[in-house]
């Protein structure tokens, strides 16, 4: 069984030797079943689910064969191996009270390396967050707050703000699902605020914090200025954030609250990485932050929230103090976490059906003043179910956006219900879109196809070769390659003795520029894959001379910090451009050249941070990067090649995040068709627990 990894192995080994010692025989399907839960953590699941071992298609939710191009064939997948095991069977083999905890015995001792419910098995400290997340969820969503009571002095301001914020109640209008969000959000201790690209979670959530600052100031008996932090998982995230927000504060209209700007100012919150918010402590798992430590604060907001797998999520759970509100804002159809867990996909799984309660909705209409469909109405839905709110209308892609059309078709297609054929999809490419272009690359020159697209962004496969395009009444810029910022970079570059200001003009110049195109991919090995594609266009710009013949270090070269690094202020996913500056040689005699890496200082503020190429341990090459480490980033032309091959990687929720890093222009580069669609038709299912422990 080629495919367990040396670590499930080694694993299996330890509990197996540990059980012996004690004198309790293991037998082999426990064993397996330790290795497979153990193999499903290094695929993102918390758990194994032992109930689907023997369905069709569990080779591939294992996903096997791994990325790995040159994956040897393997003698025997799990399928076959476990081919004529019972669910009985595996009940039987669990049964070991020195390794296996039942999590429905209470008395069952709290030491066990497994816990298992049901037929899902756990290593244990996995099982304990998930526990401690639904147990956090649970207590929050129970707290009953001033604001839940209809006529409570609380509950009118919040009306009162959100008619400020959105404008008069308009009961015949379409729903103002925004105003809906920040009215249910308000009312709960946990709340989770979910939409696609574009349907202002950012403008929500700046008016949601608007509200319950207004609310607290002015209290009769305790009026004061809420604590609001805000956080991202990642720094690159934090800092569009950070701008998003900055600029949606600045054009809240706050005039019709008679202490406008000091509501603005009570609002203005510095965007943090959760790392950072909770208190790192260097080589360790564990926060300074935690329960006997808490946050000081009264509301945090998490951005990106798709991102935050389940050992951050319980860690920054366990650290909120009792009394503050919790609200995670995310897109619900994105990837999941890199690491174990789907939480947001897990909490808003039945989101697009709203299943509020009929008292749920009778709330809703009177404080935010909007109808609300009686098709989201189920008196059978969760106290989870209440606290969550679609927002479901993009106001950045309109009905002529083929980005907007392609990434709603991609998340609709292969569902349950089908609502669009994989085929269908691939039709959009057709139907005179301006900002979507498909390239098919033909096998023989497929290099070189890739090559010249990302030098020069193929503005020849877009309409009209993407000039004179208006959206919103603004006229786009056509699409770009990386020539671009190459360009930008010579053509302003700075003299010797120029001030810093200069050079952090130019930097930043340089930045933005680099920011107009991003290579995606889903892979890390083989010719489609990063590494091949790095390569590939890495040589494609030697050979045009955009970027010097030298290998290691070079000016133009583009970074990407792959492990956060406190002692030099960068965060995972961080990205640099290798400048090259000039400077007096030290005898007084010529210009010697000195590399330093700019990076945006990621704190809203615009700053450069000026790093020695020395000093940056974890970084690689970007000039294509998986779309995996490009959540929380956006590109103005984001450019996405599939490979040629199909493989367990390439799912719907994959392609729907590679298509919405886009801000104005996609374009897909693929060598098959087939593999696309095969791709959208295939969901990630991450197996956890998380749902049923909170509908229990
Ligand atoms: N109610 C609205 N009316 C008009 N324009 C809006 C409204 N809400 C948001 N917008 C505009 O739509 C754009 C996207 O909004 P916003 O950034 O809040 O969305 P988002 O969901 O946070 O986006 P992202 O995909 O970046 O996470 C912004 O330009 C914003 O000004």
């Amino acid at each position: 069984m080629e495919w367990l990894r040396a670590l499930d192995l080694s694993l299996v080994q330890l509990l197996k030797t540990e059980a012996e010692k004690a004198g309790q025989p293991t037998e082999p399907l426990l064993l397996m079943a330790i290795a497979l839960a153990s193999h499903q953590l290094g695929r993102g699941h918390v758990c194994v689910d032992l109930a689907t071992m023997n369905r069709k298609g569990y080779d591939a939710l294992l996903s096997l064969p791994p990325e790995n191009e040159d994956a040897p064939e393997y003698r025997l997948l799990p399928s076959e191996v476990l081919l004529g095991v019972s669910e009985r069977d595996w009940a039987d083999a669990l049964a070991n009270p020195l390794l296996v905890a039942d999590a429905s015995d209470p008395s069952a001792p709290e030491n066990l390396p497994l816990v298992r419910d049901g037929l899902r098995l756990y290593l244990r400290r996995y099982w304990r967050y998930e526990q401690t997340i639904a147990s956090r969820i649970e207590q929050r969503l129970a707290r009953q707050s001033a604001i839940q009571d209809a006529d409570s002095g609380d509950t009118r301001h919040l009306a009162e703000a959100l008619e400020r914020l959105f404008g008069p109640a308009r009961p015949d209008a379409a729903t103002d699902w925004q105003r809906v969000a920040c009215a249910n959000a308000a009312r709960q201790g946990f709340s989770v605020i979910t939409g696609g690209p574009g349907t202002g979670k950012t403008t929500t959530v700046v008016r949601l914090l608007a509200a319950l600052q207004h609310v607290a100031m002015n209290r009769t008996n305790d009026s004061r200025q809420l604590i609001i932090r805000l956080a991202a998982p990642t720094g690159k995230a934090a800092a569009r954030l950070n701008e998003s927000i900055a600029g949606a504060i600045d054009n809240l209209d706050l005039k019709a609250f008679g202490d406008g700007e000091a509501l603005r100012q009570a609002i203005l919150t510095e965007v943090t990485t959760l790392h950072r918010l909770m208190g790192s402590i260097p080589g360790s798992r564990q926060f300074r932050h935690n329960r006997n430590n808490p946050l000081l604060l009264d509301v945090l907001v998490v951005d990106e929230a798709s991102m935050v797998d389940v050992e951050m999520m319980a860690q920054v759970l366990d650290a909120l103090p009792e009394n503050a509100q919790l609200i995670l804002l995310g897109d619900k159809d994105q990837l999941a976490s890199v690491d174990a867990g789907a939480v947001l996909g897990d909490l808003c799984q039945r989101a697009h059906q709203g299943r509020y309660h009929a008292s749920t909705i009778a709330w809703l209409e009177k404080i935010s003043g909007c109808p609300i469909d009686r098709q989201f109405m189920d008196d059978q839905g969760s106290t989870l179910d209440q606290s969550i709110t679609l927002l479901r209308h993009s106001y950045r892609f309109d009905a002529q956006s083929g980005i907007g059309q392609l990434a709603q078709a991609v998340n609709q297609a292969g569902t349950e219900d089908q609502i669009v054929a994989p085929q269908a999809v691939s039709g959009l490419f057709e139907e005179g879109y301006s900002d979507i272009a498909r390239v098919l690359l033909p096998p023989r020159s497929a290099e070189a196809t890739i090559s010249a697209h990302c030098i020069d962004g193929g503005a020849r496969y877009f309409q009209n070769e993407g000039r004179e395009r208006q959206t919103g009444g603004k006229t786009i810029a056509p699409p770009e390659g990386y020539a671009h910022y190459l360009d930008v970079m010579k053509a302003s570059a700075p003299g010797v003795g120029a001030s810093q200001e200069a050079l952090d003009q130019w930097a930043g110049g340089v930045l933005k520029a680099h920011n107009q195109f991003q290579v995606l991919c889903a892979l890390r090995r083989g010719p489609f894959g990063v590494e091949g594609l790095n390569q590939l266009i890495a040589q494609a710009l030697r050979d045009r001379r955009l970027i010097p013949a030298t290998e290691g270090w070079y000016a133009g070269r583009p970074v990407l910090v792959t492990r956060n690094d406190y002692s030099v202020g960068l965060m995972n996913g961080d990205i640099g451009i290798t400048l090259s500056l000039p400077v007096e040689a030290e005898n007084g005699q010529g210009v010697r050249q000195i590399l330093r890496v700019a990076f945006p200082a990621n704190d809203g503020s615009g700053r450069i941070k000026w790093v020695l190429p020395s000093r940056l341990h974890a970084v690689e090459t970007v000039y294509a990067m998986t779309v995996h480490k490009s959540q929380g980033s956006e590109f103005i032309h984001t450019c996405l090649v599939l490979p040629d091959r199909t493989n367990p990687v390439l799912t719907r929720e994959l392609v729907y995040t590679g298509i919405t890093r886009a801000r104005h222009w996609f374009s897909l580069l693929l060598p098959d068709e087939s593999v696309f669609r095969e791709a959208i038709g295939r969901g990630v299912t991450r197996t956890s627990g998380l749902r049923a422990a909170l509908e229990k």
